[in-house]
């Protein structure tokens, strides 16, 4: 016994004792990194990445059509799982920002309309010359259709305001002002119904996330709104889940993954370039579904090579999501600076995906506002929100008329 306690506080019994402490903590971390790495196992880490394909074990009404089938080119024929990303910087909780809510934010960005008011201001010039000739109509229609305004709506607008200023032959700037404030707001329509559909569908008696896929052209802001989209939803107190479905450009789904860990909101990506964006799609409403998140957001690539493949895209990802939960709004992100050329784009879009909803971007800066009656028309979905910066909190619901007043300006103006 004198010998085996002799032994025990000997040097060598130490470095013995310690060599196996090492041994048993390399074995636990070798067991907890493969669990971790098991399919079934969906961390709650700040991003969950998307597997090539849906899992084996979609359910029974996974997408089942050849054409509805999630592309599984080469470098997607990996066995489908869900693997926890390298580990992104995990946010913690009091790194996580407080978004601004919602009210007051058209008021706080109103200055940034100030380019709009240009055109306010122009017209405001011309009818308070009084006795309007044919020349000084015309240079209001200009103005009008300057401002993005619309062949259609430029007419009816002019129509409009000939026969107000004739009939109540007003000089009075301030009574012009108002005319002009009552004709713009009736072509915004102040009556459409610009709010978010949220409302989370019940499917075979159990509640589904609401989904939201945001359509639009490259580099007209859809990452930046989806991660401003996401902001405003945690300052509603909603539960979120990112889908990176712009495979295109892989720094898209970086560029996400830093707006959701800004507001503690999960991503599901894939860390291939050009991985199948159908099968993102699908994999971030599965996640959501899961979860029992309030609401899945779900950016894409957009791109419009060509108008058929684009169509076949998009038609394809929300085919693919609606297997496990309708979409409940489309909203199309159009920039605001890009005129007549974004009216086309947004026909496009609206044909392959059936838009519910317009984000208008980029209206800080933009003297085209008009743009909103034009798109509206055309397309006869709301205008629900406007980009009006860069910032996080850049981005508020559209209001008909804080927006035309910043157009026509105050009685000072
Ligand atoms: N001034 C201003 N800039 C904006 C607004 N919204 C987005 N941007 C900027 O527009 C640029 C493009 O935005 P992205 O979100 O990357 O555009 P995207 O449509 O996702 O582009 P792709 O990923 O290439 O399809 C960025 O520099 C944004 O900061 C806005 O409302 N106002």
């Amino acid at each position: 016994m004198d010998a085996f306690i002799s032994y025990l506080q000997s040097p060598w019994a130490i470095v013995i004792a310690l060599a196996v402490a090492v041994l048993i903590g390399v074995l636990i971390r070798v067991a907890v990194s493969s669990r971790r790495r098991s399919p079934d196992d969906v961390s709650l880490q700040p991003q969950v990445q998307a597997p090539a394909e849906p899992r084996s074990d979609a359910p029974a009404d996974a997408p089942r059509d050849e054409a509805d089938q999630p592309r599984a080119g080469p470098a997607d024929a990996a066995e489908p799982t869900v693997e926890e990303a390298a580990p992104a910087p995990e946010a913690s909780a009091s790194s996580i920002e407080r978004p601004e809510p919602l009210r007051g934010r058209m008021e706080r960005l109103r200055e940034r309309l100030a380019s709009s008011g240009s055109l306010g201001r122009a017209i405001l010039g011309v009818l308070s010359r009084g006795q309007l000739g044919a020349a000084d109509w015309e240079e209001i229609e200009e103005s009008l259709l300057i401002a993005d305004l619309g062949l259609e709506a430029t007419d009816t607008l002019m129509e409009a305001l000939k026969r107000r200023v004739a009939v109540e032959s007003v000089t009075d700037e301030a009574r012009i002002r108002e005319i002009l404030r009552e004709e713009l707001l009736a072509l915004v329509d102040p009556d459409m119904d610009r709010s978010m559909n949220l409302e989370r569908p019940q499917v075979d008696g159990s509640t589904k996330p609401a989904v939201v896929l945001m359509v639009g052209v490259n580099g007209t802001g859809k990452t930046t709104t989806v991660g401003k989209l996401a902001r405003i939803l945690v300052a509603e107190e909603k539960s979120v889940i990112l889908g990176a479905a712009d495979t295109f450009r892989a720094a898209a789904a970086d560029q996400l993954a830093t707006w959701g860990e800004r507001v503690g909101v999960d991503v599901v990506r894939s860390e291939r370039e050009g991985a199948d964006p159908a099968s993102v799609a699908f994999e971030a409403v599965r996640e959501g579904v899961s979860r029992d998140v309030d609401v899945v957001l779900v950016d894409t690539a957009g791109r419009l090579q060509n108008k058929s493949t684009l169509m076949d895209e998009l038609g394809k990802i929300k085919r693919v999501m609606t297997k496990q939960a309708p979409v409940s709004e489309v909203l199309l992100v159009l920039d605001a600076t890009t005129g007549q050329n974004g009216m086309k784009q947004a026909e496009v879009f609206a044909e392959a995906t059936g838009v519910t909803g317009i984000v208008l971007t980029k209206l800080d800066g933009s003297a085209k506002g008009g743009i909103v009656v034009s798109v509206q028309r055309a397309l006869g979905v709301p205008v629900k929100f406007v980009g009006l910066g860069e910032g996080a909190d850049d981005l508020a619901p559209f209001d008909p008329r804080g927006f035309v007043d910043a157009i026509v300006g105050s009685a000072q103006g």
